[in-house]
């Protein structure tokens, strides 16, 4: 889209933007760079200056993220969070500090900060215990994580200061975790994450803590919002060291716009060192009048701005085009190039999607690309430098036969896809096996791909089920499998069997079904028979699920293939029914006690309470940790507001178990 010249086109830019918001904060699966998203969002601005009368309210630069949409509860903030005015260009941000420096009457200095890639959240700590964490939503209310923030392992659970604190700060992943990540989802035939960001932020949102766990988040904190001690950020910010929250240790204090410009520049060259991705620098001023004199918009404060560092660009070369067969038979063409280094690692091969995104590039195996990969984004190619072109280069073809069981491949007409039409072409069966054996579903320690491609190829495994036929004696023989490893493996497999119906729903691998999804969807449903029986409106009321994934859904859980493998895995002894209740360490270190009656037997509210490592105190005292609070309380209550003590509701209860 070139200039905007009529209300429509500025409109239809408009909602452009906000369907990039949508799969950014809401999916966490964007499809464009956020380099390409700043650019659009820039016309944006430049139009509404030009044209003041046209701004609608729901404009993206009326408001701040947006609105919550992920079934988590609702909590608000106490000061909004804003987002930051960014720019990728040294003499605009000169432009904004001299503007700083105009518009108020004070002198002021610098606070400049890693701009850590992840996403915000908010802690309150009361009475040195942490009570709440919530995500910045759309800056007026966030969601309510603090199930997910407890698995941070370098944030204080407690702190050695009483008055209540309001700080906050950005949930991140270290690279290698991302990295991580990626590949499992990779083997899991699951959607990548785009950036650390979109990581971060999916997985503060998961209902189920314990995968937040294994994913190891870790957490800078980088303001003092409420019990503020100092007149200056930055002495704030000492202040929190002191009391055990981790502040950014690369933070500085300094006076002038060079010290400024010589910061962004070293960072830069850190940047790659860091064991975190960091996408610019943050400007902030240091004292809080002077803050307060500038104020804010609708979506940012006016004392702070974000200088963003560009993707990194290098040029490769196309040099073939392998094609990987996937758990639903699609056929993947990744991109294999000559090893070229760009932000910071190797990079010889990135998936080029699928024909029309071929089509869309015109890239020819010979040609000489670009390629774009910002920080530990999956590097992508981003154009083709047609004029070099000699003559030989070859167009892409997908192969007319798998390159795995040499069955048709056949093209789907509606989904653009290419498909191995063999319903047991092995590929097929290994990715599924793989990934129903995988860390997100049943977690069976010792079945990957390698082991599962030789099973397969064996006879020992030719469907899922299988697997729990495996027998100690068969696996002894074979070579290099020990009888040891051979009785780990049997062991796995009778483990898993105790993984929870979500697991399992998840490894069967419906279609559109992720770990998020199948949570919903057993949580909803309560059993697999009632799920079967399920009409596809059923299906379709649920959020986040639209009609085209309910009607797909409907529809693979009445092939006799699925309803066959759920026979053969039920006899075999897996979980195929909802247990709300979870063991786990949730409540750990904590008091609680009831008053009012709740929406179930006070009975069980107190078994919930220490399956998961909490207490169940007699009575109100000071060391009671929270008062749990239902309909017509007693006396309780009353002692319990005098001593201050943390007073929830049934609600604010079960959140902490992350339900
Ligand atoms: N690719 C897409 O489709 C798409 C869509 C929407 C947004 N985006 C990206 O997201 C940006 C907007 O997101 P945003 O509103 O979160 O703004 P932002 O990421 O540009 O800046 C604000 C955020 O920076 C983070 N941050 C990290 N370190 C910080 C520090 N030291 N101090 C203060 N904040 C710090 C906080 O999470 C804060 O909320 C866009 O500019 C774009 O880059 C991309
Ligand atoms: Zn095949």
């Amino acid at each position: 889209m070139s200039e905007i010249k009529t209300y429509e086109e500025y409109i239809q830019l408009v909602e452009e933007i906000i369907e990039h918001d949508k799969r950014y904060y809401v999916f966490n699966n964007p499809v464009i760079s956020d380099y390409e998203y700043d650019q659009l969002y820039k016309k944006l601005e430049k139009t509404e200056k030009e044209h003041p009368d046209w701004i609608v309210d729901y404009s993206p630069t009326q408001r701040v993220g947006h609105k919550v949409e992920s079934g988590l509860a609702v909590k608000s903030h106490e000061v909004r969070m804003l987002s930051l005015d960014n720019t990728y260009s040294k003499s605009e941000l000169e432009n904004f500090i001299t503007r700083m420096q105009k518009d108020s009457s004070r002198s002021f200095t610098f606070v400049l900060e890693p701009k850590v890639d992840g996403a915000a959240v908010s802690l309150t700590y009361e009475k040195g215990m942490l009570t709440e964490a919530v995500t910045r939503g759309d800056g007026y209310q966030g969601e309510d994580v603090l199930h997910n923030i407890k698995t941070v392992k370098t944030l204080p659970l407690y702190i050695e200061h009483k008055d209540k604190i309001v700080v906050r700060g950005e949930v991140f992943l270290s690279k290698d975790n991302f990295d991580k990540i990626n590949k499992r989802r990779e083997k899991d035939g699951m959607p990548l994450f785009a950036n650390p960001r979109n990581a971060a932020a999916g997985t503060m949102k998961l209902l189920n803590p314990e995968i937040a766990s294994e994913r190891s988040l870790d957490i800078y904190i980088y303001a003092l919002d409420v019990g503020r001690v100092n007149a200056e950020h930055y002495k704030d910010l000492q202040f929190l060291k002191t009391i055990g929250i981790k502040v950014n240790p690369m933070i500085e204090h300094v006076s002038s716009q060079d010290e400024i410009f010589e910061y962004i520049n070293l960072i830069e060259k850190k940047r790659q060192k860091l064991d975190y991705e960091i996408d610019g620098v943050v400007i902030k001023v240091n004292e809080y009048n002077v803050r307060e004199e500038l104020g804010s918009t609708n979506k940012s404060p006016r004392w702070a701005v974000a200088y963003k560092y560009p993707a990194e660009h290098a040029r490769t070369k196309l040099l073939r085009v392998s094609f990987q067969v996937g758990r639903t038979g699609i056929v993947t063409p990744v991109g294999i190039f000559e090893p070229v280094k760009v932000a910071g690692s190797t990079v010889s091969r990135a998936t080029l999607h699928n024909e029309d995104e071929i089509k869309r590039l015109g890239i020819k195996i010979g040609d000489n690309v670009f390629i774009e990969k910002s920080g530990d984004v999956i590097p992508k190619v981003t154009s083709v430098i047609k004029d070099e072109r000699k003559g030989d280069e070859k167009d892409i073809k997908f192969p007319d036969t798998c390159p795995v069981c040499g069955s048709a491949v056949l093209k789907d007409e509606v989904d653009v896809y290419y498909k191995c039409a063999n319903p047991d072409c092995p590929a097929r069966l290994k990715a599924s096996i793989v990934h129903f054996a995988g860390r997100n579903a049943m977690d069976i320690k010792g079945l990957g791909e390698k082991i599962v491609d030789r099973f397969v190829d064996l006879g020992l495994l030719d469907s899922i089920a299988d697997i729990y036929d495996l027998k100690s004696e068969d696996l002894q023989e074979l070579e290099g499998f020990g009888a040891k490893s051979a009785e780990n493996l049997i062991k796995a497999i009778a483990k898993s069997k105790s993984k929870p119906f979500s697991k399992v729903l998840f490894g069967l691998g419906l279609p559109n079904v992720g770990v998020r999804t199948a949570e919903i969807l057993a949580e909803k449903f309560g059993d697999m028979d009632t799920m079967m029986k399920a009409e596809r409106k059923d299906f379709e009321e649920i959020e986040d699920i639209g009609p085209v994934i309910a009607d797909g859904l409907f529809r693979a859980l009445r092939n006799a293939k699925i309803t066959h493998l759920v026979e053969k895995l039920r006899k075999a002894g897996l979980n195929f029914t909802y247990r709300r209740v979870r063991e786990s360490d949730l409540l750990k270190g904590n008091t609680f006690l009831i008053t009012g009656s709740l929406s179930r037997p006070r009975k069980q509210f107190e078994e919930l309470i220490k399956k998961n490592g909490g207490r169940v105190l007699s009575g109100v005292s000071s060391n009671l940790d929270y008062l749990i609070c239902g309909e017509s309380p007693g006396s309780k209550l009353d002692k319990a507001k005098e001593l201050d003590i943390n007073i929830i509701d049934e609600k604010e209860f079960m959140s902490m178990l992350g339900e």
